[in-house]
């Protein structure tokens, strides 16, 4: 075979007197190779195509008839689109198709955005079952309750059902109230001039969830503390994080957020047993649990380490913080953009609390406040702070008459269509609490569509506890200030951060009313 030097200069005057200046280099032309090397490229090129066209091949016969792009990017998929989420890219997706595909580094995604296939989905633990972020055993530790799946996690949390008695609600609005009031004094002082809610009312429901998790068995630090790391769980809580915690990630810094926030959690149910032991009256949520656990009568009777429940209240504030931020920010934000609603809100309050706004509130006056709760169910559909659930199928799913989800693939039920379905909530987009009013109308008859709080076995296990803090929260609000809101242009723009939240962090004053 000809040498590259005789064959570049043949055309450019007699071998002897050409100058290698003259010449290509062999980098420049993947013609001139040596041969060992030419066979090591086109091994290496032909590889490289058999696998993108197995990787493309893979990819349609998974997707099957499901809509959805074509051809999936090499290697890694929509992996742009899930670096920055945004609400718009989701809602696009959901309107494809009730399910749709997507891949992201290979991990082949079904996207179920109907009532039918949400609920499917949740409804079928023997094809189907949670599936956290990667992240998520890390920062929760992989023996925490909320991994198990099947009977035992049935079971499991069977035993924590005691938690959210009606007795034990009873109990906690006492607590939520003092904290609240605790905070709308400091409010008072801050929101003169607009500025946004956000951190103030995540701090909020962090010290609420604190006090009514520990009571007073954790000090005063402890909470300032959690909640000031906190916010490095939360953003490690992005569905694509980088997976290990290396120093300097978001999972290792959310990592470290947990160790603090299980030391004094772990600290909390020491002082509680010791505290029970001694013949004290419950007063949180681990004494109440310490006492289900020590009375003979109990049949689930058994031994809870320190740990352990301290692991349990970790998942509840793992599981609450974020949603109950995201619940409580755009209940200000619906309340404080509906005057006439508000008015209606602060009329029934004056009709309840007989003019009395210090006393505190208790269940037996919560429960006569239908506005005020309907209000709060309407907040939550209008603006859902959980969208989506990440699932997983652990076997082949034949979800329709003409689709079966491969195993192992991710399945990603969708709350949004089904709270915004026109066929059961009139005027979707708005705002109307009126539609809870009527016994008979068309959003009390579907309740399946309400997935706030999920469904199946997996379904919220502090729904009861949730809506009653924001209506609670709102209420304090509704009478201790008068409220406006600064409209920015990301008002009404999407932020997902594991939740929804407005953009600009809802910027409003509250002033306090004449009457307090
Ligand atoms: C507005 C606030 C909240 C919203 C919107 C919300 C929503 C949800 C949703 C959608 C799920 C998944 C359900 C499923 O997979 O079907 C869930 C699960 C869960 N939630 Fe909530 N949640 C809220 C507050 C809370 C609170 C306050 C607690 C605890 C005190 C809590 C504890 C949990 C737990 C432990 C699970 C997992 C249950 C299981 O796997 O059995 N959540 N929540």
């Amino acid at each position: 075979m000809a040498s590259y030097f005789q064959s570049s200069s043949a055309g450019s005057g007699p071998a002897s007197t050409a100058s290698p200046l003259y010449s290509f280099p062999s980098a420049f032309s993947p013609f001139n190779v040596p041969s060992s090397s030419f066979t090591w490229l086109y091994t290496t090129l032909t590889v490289l195509f058999a696998l993108l066209a197995l990787e493309q091949g893979i990819y349609r016969s998974k997707k099957g008839p499901l809509p959805g792009a074509k051809w999936t990017i090499p290697v890694i998929g929509k992996f742009a689109d899930s670096m920055k989420p945004s609400f718009e890219n989701y809602k696009a997706q959901w309107d494809s198709g009730v399910l749709s595909a997507v891949s992201v580094f290979n991990i082949f995604i079904v996207m179920a955005s109907s009532n039918e296939y949400a609920r499917k989905i949740l409804n079928s633990p023997t094809y189907a079952e949670p599936c956290l972020v990667h992240s998520a055993k890390s920062i929760l530790l992989p023996d925490n309750w909320v991994f198990l799946t099947g009977k035992t996690h049935v079971d499991y949390r069977r035993g924590l059902t005691n938690l959210f008695t009606r007795k034990a609600i009873g109990m906690y609005i006492l607590i939520q109230d003092s904290i609240t009031r605790k905070h709308f004094a400091q409010w008072r002082k801050d929101y003169a001039k607009p500025r946004p809610i956000m951190m103030d009312a995540r701090y909020l429901n962090m010290d609420t969830s604190l006090r009514v998790f520990c009571g007073k068995h954790i000090p005063e630090k402890a909470t300032k503390e959690i909640s000031d790391k906190y916010w490095a769980i939360t953003q490690a809580l992005e569905l694509v994080n980088f997976p290990f915690a290396f120093p300097g990630t978001k999972v290792y810094k959310a990592v470290q957020a947990r160790k603090v926030a299980m030391y004094w959690l772990e600290l909390g149910a020491k002082n509680s047993k010791i505290e029970m032991a001694n013949g004290g009256e419950p007063a949180c949520m681990l004494d109440q649990w310490v006492q289900v656990l020590n009375d003979p009568a109990y049949n689930g009777r058994r031994e809870f380490s320190d740990r352990e429940m301290a692991m349990v209240v970790f998942s509840f504030l793992f599981a609450s913080q974020d949603a109950m931020s995201s619940g409580l920010i755009y209940g200000f934000q619906h309340l404080v953009d509906h005057p006439e609603i508000l008015a209606k809100v602060r009329e029934e309050q004056e009709r309840v609390r007989g003019g009395d706004y210090d006393a505190p509130l208790t269940i037996e006056i919560m429960d006569k406040m239908p506005y005020l709760q309907a209000v709060v169910k309407e907040s939550l559909r209008v603006k859902p702070p959980v969208i989506m659930v990440p699932y997983k199928s652990t076997k082949a799913f034949p979800i329709s008459a003409d689709y079966t989800v491969p195993a192992g693939s991710m399945l990603i039920p969708s709350f949004y269509n089904s709270l915004h379905d026109p066929a059961v909530y009139p005027e979707p987009d708005a705002f109307t609490p009126e539609r809870w009013l009527d016994p008979a109308g068309s959003a009390n008859a579907h309740p399946k569509n309400y997935m706030v709080w999920g469904a199946g076995p997996h379904r919220c296990i502090g729904l009861e506890y949730a809506g009653m803090n924001i209506a609670l929260v709102l209420a304090i609000a509704a009478m201790q200030f008068d409220w406006e809101h600064e409209l920015t242009p990301l008002t009404d723009k999407v932020e997902i951060i594991a939740t929804v939240f407005p953009q600009d962090g809802c910027r409003m004053t509250f002033t306090p009313r004449a009457h307090v």
